[in-house]
């Protein structure tokens, strides 16, 4: 069947109409006439295939890599940058309007300023493959592994330190390997090799630490099949226990299992955007605050703040961060975000929330019960963004919507919404 694509999906499909349901086609753009095939059909949408690309759109562009389609990382590699920020906007403008009725103003895109090469960590399956170690990834919805042997979106230190790992991993004959991580900040990269239960051997461990720019080795056992990409049991084997970043005038420190942004750059970025549009307030707190890096950003806006995280490796770092940049006012809690708002009797006037891509949940409806004067609302997923907004909007109005691209080559936008409370 011939179509033309009307519009893009949230995952980087392209979306035309067969019969006024929606057909979602991957590897499609906007504008373009393709021919295609029906693969599924439920009773609100069909999945199509494209079989021939008839006209393509001036905004497709060569896929700088090989495996795109097979991996499914990047989902907009085909796609010219200027279109992937088209893109990430209209899926912010399309989410508000559709979940929180929201048509007000949308601030242009914060663009990335390095769109490859920005991402600052890797977690790779390793398999063998006839007899030598590669790394990879499991094609989209399968276990099916493909060994990558070049990725353009990580850091030129990560895929340095890759390619002589696996080298080593043969040289030393490993076996019982599951993945490699590597993080990489101010040009150091941390290992931490996630094994079934070995021992390595020293001179392999020796051998790794030799490896430029490497210092921090770990490694992790998993003996369980839950999705966690590490076990329970974490070694240190080799260097510096924790990875220290700098950002701007802050000065963090992360152990492995501590969420950090995937891209440094941008994260200074969202930090300087969430500093500028925090109020001057007594009481600040922010939930899901990680190793507390954004609560140590606005540490001058406020004079108590309260950093929640369920993560504890990530408040052994965020109270730690509190102390190298000198922040007395500014405490880390451990626990779960929903309970310790709902539990407090301090009142908070303003509160900073930096969910997971499941967004809120539950823990709208404590807001609703704070009286919170002003909210800062940071989050890598538009549809619970604008689901959570929803149900915020009843007590609450849209300030200010700032889009981020954080995750270049990929459909995944990072969006700020500044709230404020009606008067009553
Ligand atoms: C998107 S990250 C944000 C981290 C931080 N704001 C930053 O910029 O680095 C979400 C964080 O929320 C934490 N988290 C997830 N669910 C939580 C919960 N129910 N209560 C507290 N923290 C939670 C995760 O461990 C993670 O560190």
């Amino acid at each position: 069947m011939k179509t033309t694509i009307k519009k893009w999906g949230i995952n980087g499909e392209g979306i035309a109409y067969y019969h006024r349901k929606p057909v979602f086609i991957p590897y499609a753009l906007p504008q373009e006439e393709i021919e295609y095939h029906i693969v599924k059909e439920t009773r609100k949408y069909c999945m199509g295939e494209m079989d021939r690309l008839i006209v393509p759109s001036s905004r497709r562009r060569y896929p700088l890599c090989a495996k795109w389609q097979t991996c499914g990382g990047c989902a907009l590699m085909h796609a010219q940058y200027k279109e992937q920020c088209k893109m990430k906007s209209q899926m912010v403008k399309e989410a508000l309007r559709k979940y929180a009725n929201y048509q007000g103003p949308i601030l242009p895109i914060i663009k990335n300023p390095d769109p490859l090469g920005y991402r600052n960590m890797c977690k790779l399956p390793l398999q063998k493959v006839h007899g030598h170690w590669q790394s990879g990834m499991y094609a989209a919805h399968t276990h099916d592994f493909v060994a990558i042997d070049r990725c353009v979106v990580h850091e030129k230190e990560i895929e340095l330190v890759r390619k002589k790992a696996l080298e080593i991993f043969d040289q030393f004959h490993l076996e019982n390997l599951l993945s490699l991580v590597l993080k990489s900040f101010d040009q150091k990269v941390q290992m931490i090799l996630v094994t079934k239960n070995v021992t390595l051997p020293e001179t392999c461990i020796a051998a790794l630490s030799m490896i430029d720019s490497v210092v921090s080795i770990w490694q992790s056992i998993k003996t369980d099949d839950r999705i966690d990409i590490f076990g329970d049991t974490m070694i240190h084997l080799s260097g510096k226990e924790r990875m220290e970043i700098t950002l701007g005038p802050i000065h963090c420190q992360l152990l492995p299992r501590s969420f950090f942004q995937l891209n440094t750059k941008q994260a200074l970025r969202l930090y300087q955007l969430v500093q500028e549009w925090t109020p001057n307030c007594h009481t600040l707190m922010e939930a899901f605050c990680g190793i507390g890096a954004m609560s140590l950003f606005v540490a001058n806006k406020a004079k108590t703040i309260y950093g929640i995280e369920y993560n504890q490796d990530a408040i052994e770092n965020a109270k730690i961060n509190a102390q190298w940049n000198h922040c007395t006012h500014v405490s880390f809690i451990c626990g779960d975000a929903n309970e310790k708002l709902m539990t407090t009797n301090e009142p908070i006037d303003c509160l900073i929330v930096d969910p997971p891509r499941k967004g809120l949940e539950d823990m709208t409806s404590t807001i609703l019960q704070k009286y919170i004067p002003t909210i800062l609302y940071v989050s890598c997923n538009p549809s619970t963004l604008a689901k959570d907004l929803a149900i915020l909007t009843k007590q609450y109005t849209i300030q200010n919507v700032q889009p981020l691209d954080m995750f270049s080559q990929t459909p995944l936008v990072e969006t700020v919404v500044y709230l404020e409370r009606k008067t009553k």
